[in-house]
């Protein structure tokens, strides 16, 4: 992306950020591009590695954003860190969007930090930077006016784990496995994981998962309020996805502004105090009322006398 295209990107990340939680500094500090983001860009674009690409279907409205780094267990670069914050820039202004599915490359799903890259940047000062960084890309994922999925196909592990909290849904493979395996690295996760996963599962399921670093199956994640569905199919990536897809259906069927809007609602009430809720959902409420879907829905009606 250009400087001219990542400036954009980052004052479009501003006024929606604002515009949806006044008060996340966090966001708006590092889209605003302080120095202190601009420091850690600098440091991960020393990473190179894989990509994350983006596939956004006009016709149905879904994108698919894949982790695409298949030697590495689709773990993450500091390059693909970076592009992963473009990838989710450009689906906020996605206008004709419903929904994303987040998936891996070649049978898995994520493993994480690159342990090359974590290795490198192994001073606590760069490490909180490159946690802040992906803290503020994967709330910015979670806000998108889109129905997020995450797909998870062989393992999801570490920062791959968070990944998938940063999600509206998770569907696994019947070979699935979730583990935040960080326990195991000495360390705690760092992407925004923890919080996320304590409102999924509730406190003592998370404290179970993260102290016992357990490898969470579908069927245990499904009791467990992780897992939204499990999927059975054995004939490869193609028709995994389609499943996924077909799983979407009901809940993207309709005009891509009201599914969008249907989304900030969600959003809103999930993060902000009651009387900010109310606001945000009065203001989006005003954005479809007599708009064309809604005029369109009443003159199907029939005419009461
Ligand atoms: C905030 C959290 C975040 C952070 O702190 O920054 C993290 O996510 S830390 C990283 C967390 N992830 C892990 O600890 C998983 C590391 N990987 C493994 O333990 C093993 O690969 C495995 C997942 C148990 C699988 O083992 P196995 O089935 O034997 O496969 P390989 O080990 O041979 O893996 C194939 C290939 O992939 C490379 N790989 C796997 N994970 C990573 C990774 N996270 N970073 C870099 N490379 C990774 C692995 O090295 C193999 O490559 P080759 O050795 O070149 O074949």
């Amino acid at each position: 992306m250009s400087v001219c295209g990542a400036a954009r990107c980052r004052w479009i990340q501003t006024r929606s950020a604002v515009s949806l939680l006044q008060q996340n500094r966090t966001v708006r500090r590092h889209s605003t591009g302080a120095p202190e983001s601009n420091v850690i860009r600098e440091k991960l674009q020393a990473f190179p590695g894989g990509s994350i690409d983006l596939q956004k279907r006009q016709e149905s409205g879904i994108a698919v954003l894949t982790v695409n780094n298949p030697a590495r267990m689709n773990a993450f670069s500091g390059c693909m860190m970076l592009e992963l914050e473009q990838r989710v820039c450009e689906l906020e202004t996605w206008t004709e969007g419903k929904a994303v599915v987040v998936k891996g490359a070649a049978g898995n799903f994520c493993s994480g930090s690159d342990l090359n890259a974590v290795r490198a940047i192994a001073n606590p000062q760069d490490g909180m930077r490159m946690c802040e960084f992906m803290q503020n890309t994967l709330t910015r994922l979670l806000r998108l006016p889109l129905i997020s999925m995450a797909l998870v196909e062989g393992r999801a592990l570490g920062g791959g784990a968070e990944l998938t909290t940063a999600c509206d849904f998770r569907l696994m493979t019947s070979d699935g496995v979730i583990q935040f395996v960080h326990k195991h690295m000495g360390l705690v996760p760092g992407w925004g994981g923890a919080a996320r996963l304590v409102g999924i599962v509730g406190s003592q399921n998370a404290l179970k998962l993260l102290s016992g670093a357990v490898k969470l199956d579908p069927d245990c994640g499904r009791q467990m309020g992780l897992v939204d569905e499990v999927l059975h199919c054995s004939s490869g990536e193609a028709e995994t996805l389609a499943h996924a897809e077909q799983w979407l259906g009901p809940f993207i069927k309709g005009p891509a502004p009201v599914i969008q809007a249907i989304k900030k609602v969600v959003v809103s009430g999930r993060e902000l105090p009651l009387e900010q809720a109310l606001k945000t959902e009065r203001n989006v409420f005003g954005t479809v009322w007599g708009g064309p879907a809604n005029l369109q829905a009443l003159a199907l009606k029939p005419k009461h006398k």
